[in-house]
Parts: structure tokens; C-alpha cells; sequence
């Protein structure tokens, strides 16, 4: 039976709403034998280290503040998720450690780390319990009784012996982070942020095989994503770059997390409780995923020179002051990086071999790829100039730059160290779907392109799929010969083979191509966004599918970051989703936009002359190719009716295929039955579409088959049907298969826009395509 441990850290229990969020997860993705490692709710830690630090000023007022405001917060979560007896019996618990924390400072006999414990402790009872009304067997843990160091060490084989007698296989266990006990029995915490830290351990002594841990993000990003949008998401990151973030101060994973891992196999990732279907980081082995670039900021840190330092001795001033500190060697100097808030604990313990060389100091580090640092570190230095800012110090090592300085690198100033340093250099995986006329055309297309577009991205084919076999290459499928590839490896596959595959890739970023004609294949978009994949689609059926689920595609798009382009599902190549985008944006207003969006239908009205019947001239397109397999297809309007809501939904407008009105062009009487049954009735057709002929002659017009599309006030004219034109205009003059489009707008009146080419054809979708994918790019540079 596999066994797993996740760990749930503050961001992911500040709120009721979050518990129930997380216990949802529990639910479904946890079993019995399972364990939940849970850290204090929010910054229920930060309240109690203030509640500490009043209480060792003499702050009797403060001390009692906190202790009400903490008293509240609990208070209130426990309400909220529990009912009758099992929320009482909560309270009165909550009420007495309360009590004794007051009159235990009042008597100054306070214990930081058991004061610090609580936070834990209230988030363990709590979860366990609401657990339990939901009936699920959990227990709850208090890690002082799993975990016990001796002077800092921690007892290998009397906590394991403690883990593996504990987690059972018949209930889940929801453990305290954070906390253990020493060899007295007294409180011991592990550090800030130290909850990660109890999840690996107990994975390791409970020989568990996966780690998640469950934070407020979607992984680990190449900087904070709450600060800088365009953070890229990396579905991998090796460990040792990991250990660096996290001893640099990042907060993502704390520093010691790592450590039980190494020489095991228990897999690590880091995913988010806001968003559990998001694909996750994997924190992987040395080896496993090739080194990433991050940018991660310092603040309010002092630097400390320091004399003779001895092996361990910067553990156990981490030990001291819960907190990690950075150290690092500048010749025989060593420098220590310690929160502004311990230094003085710090200094004080070094016992004259420490010098303080500044103070209060912010700053930032750089980590990449060790043959990437030094044209890195220039061109930090330079940036950081060119911003105004004054570098105190830095220091340049292996696997990361670091600068020090005193200005605050705000979220902008790190926007912008982002952009130009880390966003350098990005890989891109595309997988192609569909390999038919456009397919074959664009892949074969590809192999200039990238070379093209290679000057700013690493671009690589990884994918190419059909309906039922794909060929998967993650370093990347040759495109010279991928023929004899496609022959040799191409295999079967289900869905979950693909998302599998897709969620292996260790890409900045991925996108997948659909050119194919599915709806099914279509349906996947929800899991492609899910696994970070950017979407071009040829396709029309998502951008045409029922509003609500493409209203829910496109904000899981925007939360991710993540675009969508189709530019090739409206008239193949002929830049209409540019220049709508480009006038809407630029602040005009599009009052209507008609034209023929059918290669098909604009083909068979501009070649009827009367010479031949209608019907002979749609068999005649048939047999060229012109129309789907059964012409009908095209006579019915439909798919016209699908590029015109496309076309809607640019504009801003909330429709759905229905609201269009579609009326085809054919009799209905021939749309139902079988082929043959039209072929024996095609003169009904005829006899139809010579009806129109005259009544259009009549009025001195032409039939056209079109779409139009009209806001005028409140009023909204949408639909797709026969029209009889004037013989002079537009869109009566159309080259046989071309499409049209005449936009009207406040600044295109009397004189409309009109874009007139191809909306068909191999070789210009697949260059539609292609544009997509160049514009896709300039939006990640
Ligand atoms: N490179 C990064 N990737 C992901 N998150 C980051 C990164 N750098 C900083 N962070 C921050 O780390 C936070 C998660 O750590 P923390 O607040 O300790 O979470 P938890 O309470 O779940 O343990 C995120 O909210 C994010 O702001
Ligand atoms: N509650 C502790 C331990 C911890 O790990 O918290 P979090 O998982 O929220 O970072 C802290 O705030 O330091």
C-alpha cells in the first residue's frame, strides 16, 4: 500500500473556507494511512512570536491584547467548522491554554517554543475534528511525541520507532509542523517555516512515497508569483537548486526540507490548495531536470563578518534563532546573512569573532545554471545600476549571484530584474494535434520557422498526435525525418497517457496546437490549461462551445497566465482576429461586421451562372475537394454560424451557437436523410436555390450566402443565411472561394474596412497557424 504524507502550511488554513477547501482535498485524494501535516492557521506564528516578544518587554497590556486577538481568530474558526459538543469541548480547551499562557507570563515561567507550539497544536485538533464530522477517521498528533532531538540531533531510530508505531493504516493522521521535544520532553520548533521540514521527516520514518506539500501558490515559480505576474511556473526543479532557494530565505520550501530525502525515493512536490487540480513542481534529484533560473529577493538582513567559524557552528546559530542563515566565503573571509531581528543573538553567541558590516541591508540573489552566473551577475550589476540602485555588496558563487544593497527591491524593481534576466533563454515544448492537410503542411513549415523564431526561444516539437496514435519525444522530435520517427515509435494512447506525457515535460513553457477538426479533442483544453499548456487552435469547437464552459476556459486561462489564439478558426490566414482585437483596443467601436466566412459557399454562389444547375456545381466541389465529405456540411450554414460566433465573443458579446440565427442553404426537407436520398432529390435544390436567383433578379441582386453581425443600440442582429446583394458591391465581386469581411466602425463608416483573400487552404492556415505561434512568442519574451 502506498503511503503519503502532505503538508498543509499556514496560506492553506487561514480561513474556514480553507479548512474545508483542504478537507475537500483530503477527501479525494488521501486514503487511510495517510498523514496531513498542518502549520499554525495564517499568521497565527507571527501573533504568537509578537505575544513572545511582549511578554520579554513586560507588556502586560500587549501580552493580554494578543492573547484576546488569538482567542478571537481561534474562537471564530472553531465555530465555524464544528457544531454542539465537539465545538464546546474545542472552546473549553482553547479557553485553558489561553488561560494558562497569561498567568504563565504573568509569573514569568512563558516557554517560547511551547508558547510558539500552539499555533500548530489548534490547527491539528481543529482539522482532525471537522475531519471527523465529515467521517473521516483521522486522528490527531502532537509531533513532541513523534519527534525528539538530543542538543539539536534528532534521535533516528527512537522517532522512527515513534512514526511507525503512530500512523497506522486505519485512520488519517493529521500531525503538528514545526514543533518536536528534546530529550527533557521540553518544546523544541524546527524553525520558521519548519512545518516542510516535519513533513519530509516523517516521510522518511514512516517509509512514505510521496511528499506534497500544499501551499498558496501552484509550485515553484523563477520568482515570487504573487509579486510578479509573468513568474514562469516550473513543472521541475532539481533539488540542490531548490536548497539554495530556500537557504538564500526563500519561503517556498524551508532549508532543512531536503535533508531526510537524500538518499531515498520519496517524491516531492510542491502544489496549491487554492487551485489542487494545477499541476504541481516536482522537486526532483540531482540530475533529473536541468537547472532553471529564479530571482528571489532578501530583506532586512545584516551582514556579519566572522572569525574562525567552526563546522556546524552556522546550524546551530540557525538552531538558536529559528531562522536559516545564509553564509558565504570571500577568501579566507566568511560572511553570515542574518534576519536584522537576531543579529544581536548572533554576535552575542560568536563571542567577539563577529563583525558587523552592515546593517538593515535588502537585496537580491540570482540563481541559474553554473556556465550561466558570471554574464548574469554583469548583467545584474548593470541593470541594478541603470535602476538607481546602490549595490553595498554582492558576491558571486557557483550556482547564484548575490547583491546587497539598501534600497528595497519592491515588486516593479523585481518585475523588471525578472524580465530581463531570468526570462532570457526560455525553452518552449509544442505538441501538434492533427496531422492532415494543415497538419502535414505545418509541421513541415516548422523546421524554418523555428530556426526563425529560435533567436529568442528554445523551440521544440514534442508531440505530434493523431486521433488515435502520438508520437512523444520529450528533447524534442526531429523534424527532417519525423515520418520514419511517426513509422518506428508512434503508439496508441488514451487521454491520460497524453496529460501524463505533457506533464513530464520540463518546459518554461509549453503550448499544444490543435489542428485537428475534434470536439473531443477539444474537450481536453480545461486539462491542457491545467497543465500549464498555452492553446492555438485551428479548431473551432471550443471557441464555439456552450458560454459557460467557455467563460470557465478562458478565466482558467487568465489565472494561469496562459493565452489562447485562434486566429486560423476564422478565415484561415486573413488577419479578422487582429484587426478586431487591433481596433477595438486602439478605441474604436465595431458596429457590424458582415461577409462571407465560407470558402465552400463563397465558391458555389460566385461560380453559379445558370450555365449549371446548383447541384451539379456542389458535386462539382466535392469532387475537387472544396467541401466536407458531405456537402451538406457546408449547405447547412453551420459552420459559417460557428465562425460568426467566434467573431461575437471577440466582440465582447455573450452568445451562444443558438442565439444566431442560421437559416441554410438548402431545403430542409433535403438536410435530413442519407446522401443518396439527396443525390435522388437533388433537384429540390436546384429548384430552391433558382427561387432565390429570381427573387434576388427581381430586385436587381445577386444571392450571396453571408454572415453578418450588427450592434445598433441595445439591439443585436446576428445571423447566417441567403442575402441578395447589390451586383456592384463587395461582396458580390468575390474572387470564388475567397472570404470577406467588411467590418463597419465609428471610424470605418460610410467606407468599411474590408478584408478579402483566401479563408481556406493548407498552405495559408498553417501560415495562420504560424503567426499564432510567432505572436504567442513575442508574448513571452
Ligand atoms: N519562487 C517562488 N515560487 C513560489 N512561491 C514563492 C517564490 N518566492 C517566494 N514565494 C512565496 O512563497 C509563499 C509560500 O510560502 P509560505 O507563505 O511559507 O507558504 P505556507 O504558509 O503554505 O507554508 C508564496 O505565497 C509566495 O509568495
Ligand atoms: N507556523 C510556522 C511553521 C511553518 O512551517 O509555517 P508555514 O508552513 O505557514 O510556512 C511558521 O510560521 O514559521
Amino acid at each position: 500500500m502506498t503511503k503519503a504524507v502532505h503538508k498543509f502550511g499556514g496560506s492553506s488554513l487561514s480561513s474556514a473556507s480553507r479548512y474545508q477547501a483542504v478537507a475537500n482535498i483530503i477527501l479525494s485524494q488521501c486514503s487511510a494511512g495517510d498523514s496531513i501535516v498542518v502549520s499554525a492557521a495564517g499568521k497565527t506564528t507571527n501573533t504568537l512570536v509578537k505575544l513572545w516578544q511582549s511578554h520579554v518587554q513586560g507588556d502586560a497590556q500587549a501580552v493580554n491584547d494578543i492573547v484576546l486577538q488569538l482567542q478571537a481568530q481561534q474562537s471564530q474558526l472553531i465555530s465555524e467548522l464544528l457544531q454542539g459538543e465537539a465545538a464546546r469541548e474545542l472552546l473549553a480547551t482553547l479557553d485553558d491554554e489561553l488561560r494558562t499562557v497569561t498567568s504563565a507570563s504573568q509569573q514569568a515561567q512563558l516557554h517560547e517554543a511551547t508558547l510558539l507550539a500552539h499555533g500548530e497544536v489548534w490547527s491539528a485538533r481543529l482539522l482532525a475534528a471537522y475531519l471527523n464530522t465529515l467521517g473521516v477517521q483521522a486522528r490527531n498528533w502532537d509531533a513532541r511525541t513523534l519527534f525528539t532531538l538530543h542538543q539539536g540531533q534528532l534521535l533516528e531510530q527512537k522517532n522512527q520507532q515513534a512514526c511507525l508505531s503512530a500512523i497506522d493504516g486505519e485512520h488519517i493522521h493529521v500531525v503538528t509542523g514545526f514543533i518536536a521535544a528534546d530529550s527533557e520532553g521540553q518544546t523544541v520548533t524546527l524553525g520558521r517555516n519548519g512545518s516542510d521540514y516535519s513533513a519530509t521527516l516523517l516521510a522518511s520514518y514512516i517509509r512514505a512515497d510521496a511528499v506534497s506539500i500544499w501551499t498558496d501558490t501552484q509550485g515553484v515559480f523563477s520568482t515570487d508569483p504573487r509579486k510578479v505576474a509573468s513568474a514562469i511556473k516550473y513543472p521541475k526543479v532539481c533539488r540542490g537548486q531548490a536548497n539554495l532557494l530556500a537557504r538564500l530565505g526563500n519561503p517556498v520550501l524551508h532549508a532543512k526540507t531536503l535533508s531526510p530525502l537524500k538518499n531515498t525515493a520519496i517524491k516531492l512536490v510542491v502544489r496549491s490548495s487554492y487551485d489542487p487540480e494545477a499541476s504541481p513542481t516536482e522537486v526532483v534529484k540531482e540530475g533529473y531536470s536541468k537547472a532553471k533560473r529564479f530571482i528571489t529577493t532578501l530583506e532586512n538582513c545584516d551582514l556579519v563578518r566572522v572569525e574562525q567559524l567552526q563546522a556546524g557552528e552556522v546550524r546551530e546559530l540557525s538552531q538558536l534563532i529559528q531562522h536559516s542563515i545564509h553564509h558565504f566565503s570571500q577568501g579566507a573571509e566568511v560572511f553570515l546573512l542574518v534576519p536584522a531581528a537576531f543579529t544581536h543573538q548572533v554576535v552575542h553567541q560568536l563571542q567577539g569573532r563577529a563583525n558587523l558590516v552592515g546593517s538593515n541591508l535588502n537585496g537580491c540573489a540570482v540563481v541559474a545554471p553554473s556556465n550561466e552566473v558570471t554574464s548574469l551577475y554583469q548583467q545584474a550589476r548593470q541593470l541594478l545600476e541603470t535602476q538607481e540602485v546602490v549595490v553595498r555588496a554582492s558576491h558571486i558563487a557557483q550556482e547564484y549571484a548575490l547583491f546587497l544593497t539598501d534600497q528595497l527591491i519592491d515588486a516593479d524593481l523585481l518585475a523588471v530584474l525578472h524580465d530581463r534576466l531570468i526570462t532570457k533563454g526560455q525553452e518552449l515544448a509544442v505538441i501538434i494535434a492533427g496531422l492532415g492537410n494543415v497538419g502535414e503542411v505545418f509541421v513541415a513549415q516548422c523546421q524554418e520557422q523555428i530556426a526563425h523564431l529560435q533567436q529568442s526561444f528554445d523551440i521544440k516539437v514534442v508531440g505530434l498526435l493523431r486521433s488515435n496514435q502520438m508520437l512523444f519525444a520529450a528533447s524534442g522530435i526531429t523534424l527532417s525525418n519525423w515520418q520514419s520517427q511517426w513509422q518506428n515509435e508512434a503508439v496508441s494512447y488514451t487521454k491520460a497517457d497524453l496529460l501524463a506525457r505533457i506533464g513530464e515535460l520540463d518546459y518554461e513553457h509549453k503550448v499544444v496546437i490543435d489542428i485537428t477538426a475534434s470536439e473531443s479533442f477539444s474537450q481536453l483544453y480545461p486539462d491542457f490549461v491545467s497543465a500549464d499548456c498555452h492553446l492555438i487552435s485551428a479548431n473551432k469547437y471550443a471557441g464555439t462551445a456552450p458560454n459557460d464552459w467557455y467563460q470557465q476556459l478562458r478565466s482558467k486561462l487568465q489565472e494561469r497566465n496562459l493565452y489562447w489564439r485562434y486566429n486560423t478558426s476564422v478565415g484561415a490566414g486573413l488577419p479578422i482576429n487582429f484587426a478586431l482585437a487591433d481596433l477595438q483596443n486602439s478605441g474604436d467601436k465595431i458596429v457590424e461586421v458582415e461577409g462571407v466566412f465560407s470558402g465552400t459557399l463563397s465558391w458555389l454562389c460566385s461560380r453559379y451562372d445558370g450555365s449549371e444547375t446548383f447541384s451539379e456545381l456542389v458535386l462539382q466541389a466535392q469532387q475537387l475537394g472544396y467541401t466536407e465529405p458531405d456537402p451538406r456540411e457546408d449547405l447547412s450554414g453551420r459552420d459559417m454560424q460557428r465562425k460568426l460566433l467566434i467573431l461575437a465573443r471577440d466582440l465582447g458579446l455573450t452568445l451562444d451557437l443558438d442565439d444566431i440565427e442560421l437559416s441554410p442553404l438548402m431545403p430542409d426537407s433535403l438536410a435530413a436523410g442519407s446522401w443518396q436520398d439527396f443525390l435522388a432529390n437533388r433537384t429540390e435544390l436546384d429548384t430552391f436555390y433558382t427561387a432565390q436567383v429570381a427573387a434576388a433578379a427581381a430586385q436587381g441582386k445577386v444571392v450571396r450566402y453571408t454572415g453578418i453581425l450588427q450592434q445598433s443600440g441595445a439591439t443585436l442582429t446576428a445571423k447566417v443565411g441567403i442575402a441578395f446583394v447589390e451586383p456592384g458591391s463587395a461582396l458580390a465581386n468575390l474572387t470564388p472561394g475567397d472570404n470577406i469581411f467588411v467590418i463597419r466602425s465609428q471610424w470605418y463608416q460610410n467606407n468599411p474596412l474590408v478584408i478579402q483573400g483566401p479563408g481556406a487552404g493548407k498552405e495559408v492556415t498553417a501560415a495562420g497557424i504560424h503567426s499564432d505561434l510567432y505572436w504567442l512568442i513575442q508574448q513571452l519574451k
